[in-house]
């Protein structure tokens, strides 16, 4: 028996769609939230996300709303808007929540202006609540699917991350608990950026050789961001950190990989907040900010924030990254 009967879901977009689905699929009443009554409408009357999930039907019992009121009447809120949304959709939730509901951040990314992790930020905006945080290699395309996914969910009070994973977990979608929220969200907010440059070096026709060592000097450069800001070790080896690295890095059904494909192609800067979310995008700043304070280097990252920015070229980035000292192999 589960101490959270009924998820509320905060974000209809394609990732707060596939998790409604999956907690229905585990068994619990479900509530769909959006800020958009208009898109509220469209899902009730079609059964599907047309907007953000399309072809996949929205599970027969999950309630869809556009009123606040009736999410915050959930036992445990799955907050799915971008990083950027996080604070207001959290603020205007504060008031309404029963005291010590989680809600659990399921953003990738790190508050620009702020340097907050998404725990933080819920924190912060929703004090009465306990912040979680889910985060793993899990796109929602597969998960709406019910295809075979393992994520991670964290809370500093391990009771909560185990009782939120017995409510969300089934057959298909399997969640670890543990309780280091900062490891976890340190690996879905820096995994994106990281992305951005395999997607780059793709785009470019670099090769699997050049992706691989991308991608390993990548895990290289989070987790020594991780273990400064307090992660622990085997959670950045884990599904939040290498594993949802290796999903991100392997092709273009992400979409932080496919922006950096479309750059390292040819294609110039999409405008910002234009075209299909990629976090990475928001993070790539904040991110190589925040290891510049802790006084760690991280050359992919700020490579992809500079080429993002429009301060160096691709050539000239590629160039940079080829051409640093040699070094000893040391983490
Ligand atoms: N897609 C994926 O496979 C995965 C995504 N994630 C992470 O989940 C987060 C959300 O991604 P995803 O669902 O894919 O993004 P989408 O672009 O598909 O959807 C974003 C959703 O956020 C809502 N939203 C945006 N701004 C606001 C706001 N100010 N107030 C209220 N709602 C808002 C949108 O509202 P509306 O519907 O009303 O337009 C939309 O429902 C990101 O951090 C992403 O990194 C994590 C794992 C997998
Ligand atoms: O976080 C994700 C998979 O775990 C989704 O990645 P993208 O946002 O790059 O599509």
């Amino acid at each position: 028996m589960t101490c959270y009967s009924a998820i509320g879901v905060a974000g209809a977009g394609a990732w707060g769609t596939a998790l409604a689905n999956a907690a229905a699929r585990a068994g619990r009443r479900v509530v769909l939230w959006t800020v958009f009554p208009d898109h509220a409408q469209d899902m009730i009357r079609t059964r599907e996300n047309k907007m953000f999930l399309p072809g996949v039907p929205i599970a027969p019992d999950i309630e869809i709303t556009a009123d606040l009121a009736v999410l915050a009447e959930t036992s445990a809120i799955l907050m799915v808007v971008p990083t950027g949304a996080l604070r207001e959709v959290s603020a205007n939730l504060a008031a309404r929540l029963r005291p010590g509901t989680p809600l659990v951040a399921c953003a990738k990314g790190i508050e620009r202006g702020t340097d907050r992790f998404v725990t933080e930020i819920v924190a912060e905006a929703a004090p009465s609540a306990i912040p979680a945080i889910l985060s793993g290699p899990s796109f929602a395309t597969d998960v709406a699917a019910g295809l075979p996914t393992a994520v991670t969910v964290a809370s500093v009070d391990e009771a909560v991350a185990a009782g939120l994973a017995e409510a969300m977990g089934s057959a298909s979608f399997r969640l670890y608990h543990s309780t280091d929220v900062r490891g976890v969200e340190i690996g879905g907010a820096a995994k994106n950026v990281l992305a951005i440059a395999v997607g780059i070096a793709h785009g470019r026709k670099f090769g699997a050789s050049a992706a691989a060592a991308l991608t390993t000097r990548g895990f290289a450069e989070l987790r020594r961001f991780g273990l400064a800001y307090g992660a622990r070790p085997e959670t950045l080896a884990g599904l939040s950190g290498l594993g949802d690295l290796i999903l991100t890095c392997g092709g273009p059904q992400s979409r932080n990989f496919s922006l950096g494909f479309r750059l390292g192609s040819g294609e110039p800067l999409p405008a910002p907040g234009s075209g299909p979310l990629a976090e990475g995008f928001f993070t790539a700043p904040v991110l190589v900010g925040m290891a510049a304070k802790a006084g760690i280097e991280m050359p992919i990252a700020a490579a992809v924030d500079a080429v993002l920015a429009g301060r160096l070229g691709l050539d000239e980035a590629i160039t940079g990254l080829l051409t640093r000292p040699q070094k000893a192999e040391i983490g």
